[in-house]
């Protein structure tokens, strides 16, 4: 009976035939919905049996009504339909929980209220810096030297280290340097940053509970800090304005930005942008890394070929040459399909959110006004009808033609599609390379358990020790 007043509260009000065009599933019980069954299904190693029972319960309609995150919602799992949503930035705003927001901040891209044209606006902005070959190339010196001399930190010390956690420090300084070039120079600041954005993370996707002891509430005093360093970051820049236009970096290109109207952003804009380029800046790109070494390490035959991939471009490189050019990085074709393969199989962000801005139809089934849409990218990456095999790791499905639109969505698709893409894949490649040609992983727990929220990640941050083990990388 509570179940089904708690439906009705939900659905009663749309009238029958709005009602009649829903599609299929159940909205549970009050305030939690499907947000134990997601839960059960994440925290017991087993993400896809949550979208797996919803397949299982009304058939591949690729759309289900449910309850979560406080909101009524529609959960989108086939290609065609997430293609749909993800184009259409008219019908479908941003819908992140309102908890992420409460995070990640409510005056950025993530916001909701951002209209469109400010949205455009200010992506043209800051994609651009981080965007195409000549960006990529500016930054390839800088992440090369970076790449090279972490591998060697680790491989020179006898102790093991938290790999993943190493990555997240090495992609951090990567982002830092190009947003607020400075800053990354500065130790404090960035142990203070660091910090904030792990416990920040911890908090995101978890239940939004604002008591002391759990995750969300010290994700809360994580902003808080990550706020005042950023504002402190600004106020020198303000202080001390850049001379010459040639070396400005993002925060320098945020402080200068003028709108038709001659209208500056605010410090609360800029700092909500900055927290969430620099976060989502790092924390993907450090879990590919991850994923891709080990999964690699795990498969000596997909080893061995990446492997020789690197050593062929090696001898093509001049001796006069220092470290790797763009053109060498497209050579890589091998290492991509490791790449596109890891970003498939691991399913970083494993779903994104949006919300209805009017009756929308999707497939034929009606998503109401202000309801809730969550794009499941996942169930996409691991349907058995688009992946023969998908819960093999297998790069060499990869071969061939590029996937059909929609059906690889890693960055997303669309408007709000990566800005970052190239620049994730080019850090992942430059590592790896390396990587390949001279080092070795040997993990202390390699039958840890995997923890799938936020991200999914060995519990034990994958602790390994480094091993160099040829001087062929220069
Ligand atoms: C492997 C690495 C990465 C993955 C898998 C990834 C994934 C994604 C996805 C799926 C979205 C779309 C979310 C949506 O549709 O709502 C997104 C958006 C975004 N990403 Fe990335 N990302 C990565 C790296 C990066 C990097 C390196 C940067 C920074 C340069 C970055 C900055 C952003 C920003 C600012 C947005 C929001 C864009 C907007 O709303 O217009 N990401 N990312």
């Amino acid at each position: 009976v509570v179940r089904k007043a708690h439906a009705w509260y939900w659905v009663g009000s749309l009238g029958a035939e709005r009602r009649a065009r829903l599609p299929p599933g159940d909205m549970g019980w009050p305030l939690v919905g499907g947000m134990w069954a997601f839960l059960r299904a994440f925290k017991s190693g087993k993400p896809d049996a949550f979208i797996d029972s919803l397949v299982g319960r009304y058939g591949r309609t690729g759309l289900y009504r449910s309850f979560m995150y406080s909101s009524p919602s529609v959960l989108v799992t086939t290609p065609e339909a997430c293609k749909k949503v993800l184009m259409d930035d008219v019908a479908f705003v941003n819908g992140w929980p309102e908890a992420t927001l409460n995070l990640i901040g409510t005056r950025s891209f993530t916001s909701p209220a951002m209209p469109r044209d400010e949205h455009r606006r200010l992506r043209k902005l800051t994609a651009a810096p981080v965007n195409g070959s000549t960006a990529l190339a500016a930054y390839l010196g800088f992440i090369d030297h970076n790449v090279t001399s972490t591998l060697r930190r680790w491989s020179s010390s006898s102790e093991p280290v938290e790999f993943l956690t190493e990555l997240r420090r090495m992609t951090f300084l990567i982002i830092v340097r190009i947003f607020m070039s400075r800053a990354a120079e500065d130790e404090g600041t960035m142990a203070a940053l660091e910090q904030s954005y792990s416990e920040l993370n911890h908090g995101m996707r978890a239940m939004a509970i604002n008591l002391p002891g759990f995750a969300y509430h010290k994700a809360l005093k994580a902003r808080r800090k990550l706020v005042a360093v950023l504002q402190g970051v600004l106020d020198d820049r303000r202080r001390c304005p850049r001379q010459a236009s040639v070396d400005m970096d993002m925060m320098d290109r945020l402080i200068e930005v003028e709108d038709e109207g001659g209208r500056r952003l605010e410090d609360e804009e800029i700092i909500d942008m900055l927290v969430l380029y620099l976060n989502a800046g790092h924390e993907s790109s450090a879990h590919i890394t991850m994923w891709a070494t080990v999964f690699m390490q795990e498969n000596s035959h997909i080893l061995s070929k990446a492997k020789a991939e690197q050593e062929e471009i090696m001898k093509n490189i001049p001796l006069t040459q220092k470290g790797l050019t763009l053109r060498d990085y497209k050579k890589m074709e091998y290492l991509s399909q490791v790449i596109d393969e890891t970003l498939r199989f691991v399913n970083i962000s494993f779903v994104t959110f949006r919300q209805a801005t009017r009756d929308v139809f999707v497939n034929g089934y009606l998503i109401p006004k202000g309801w809730k849409v969550q794009l499941w990218y996942r169930s996409v990456h691991m349907d058995p009808q688009l992946y023969s095999e998908p819960n093999k790791f297998n790069p060499s499905r990869w071969e061939g033609p590029p996937p059909k639109v929609g059906t690889f969505l890693p960055f997303g698709l669309g408007p709000k599609l990566c800005p970052g893409n190239d620049l994730a894949k080019l850090e992942i490649s430059v590592f790896l390379h390396h990587f390949l040609l001279g080092y070795k992983l040997t993990r202390e727990n390699p039958s840890c358990r995997i923890r799938y929220l936020p991200h999914p990640r060995p519990v034990d941050n994958c602790l390994a020790k480094v091993t160099r083990v040829s001087s062929n990388e220069y």
